[in-house]
């Protein structure tokens, strides 16, 4: 085993943030794996966290929004190169519904149609598919 613990599972928590019919995104930052990726704000569960917990403040912290869980859509399980992941998706809302997020994260919201054109990892895929089945027919 690798002296970083490389074959220990990374738990994530992930936030879905929906508002009306989009969904923001981010591109993940220079230097972090997967960089240049578009990716849900979110990252690793910390001790003593909750995945949920860990999704909200993630989502603070990668976007500047207050959000609120409000279900938890999946739990996907994926090996990378770099580690096994098991990452908890929860549907979220911004807790102001007018507030935007912080210019300097540089987020967008994306149709669930308009996904497709964003480059994502791979344990996104399932989840990329409902959001846009869940938007209705073409
Ligand atoms: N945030 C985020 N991570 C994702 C998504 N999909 C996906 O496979 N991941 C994976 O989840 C893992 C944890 O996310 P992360 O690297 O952003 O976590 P973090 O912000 O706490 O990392 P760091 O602070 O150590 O850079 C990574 O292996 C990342 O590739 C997604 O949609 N959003």
């Amino acid at each position: 085993m690798a002296a970083d613990g490389g074959d220990a599972l990374i738990l994530g928590g992930i936030g879905v943030i929906r508002r009306g019919d989009r969904f923001l995104i981010r591109r993940r930052p220079p230097g972090t794996v997967y960089a240049g990726y578009w990716e849900f704000p979110g990252g690793k569960v910390e001790p003593g966290e909750t995945p949920e917990q860990a999704t909200v403040r993630e989502c603070l912290e990668e976007t500047g929004l207050a959000v609120v869980a409000t279900r938890l859509r999946s739990v996907v399980e994926h090996a990378y190169p770099h580690g096994r992941v098991r990452l908890h998706f929860f549907d979220c809302t911004p807790a102001d519904p007018v507030a935007e997020p912080a210019p300097e994260h540089a987020c967008i919201w994306v149709p669930a149609k308009g996904l497709a054109g964003y480059r994502f990892p791979e344990a996104n895929d399932a989840i990329l598919a409902q959001l846009v089945a869940e938007s209705g027919s073409p």
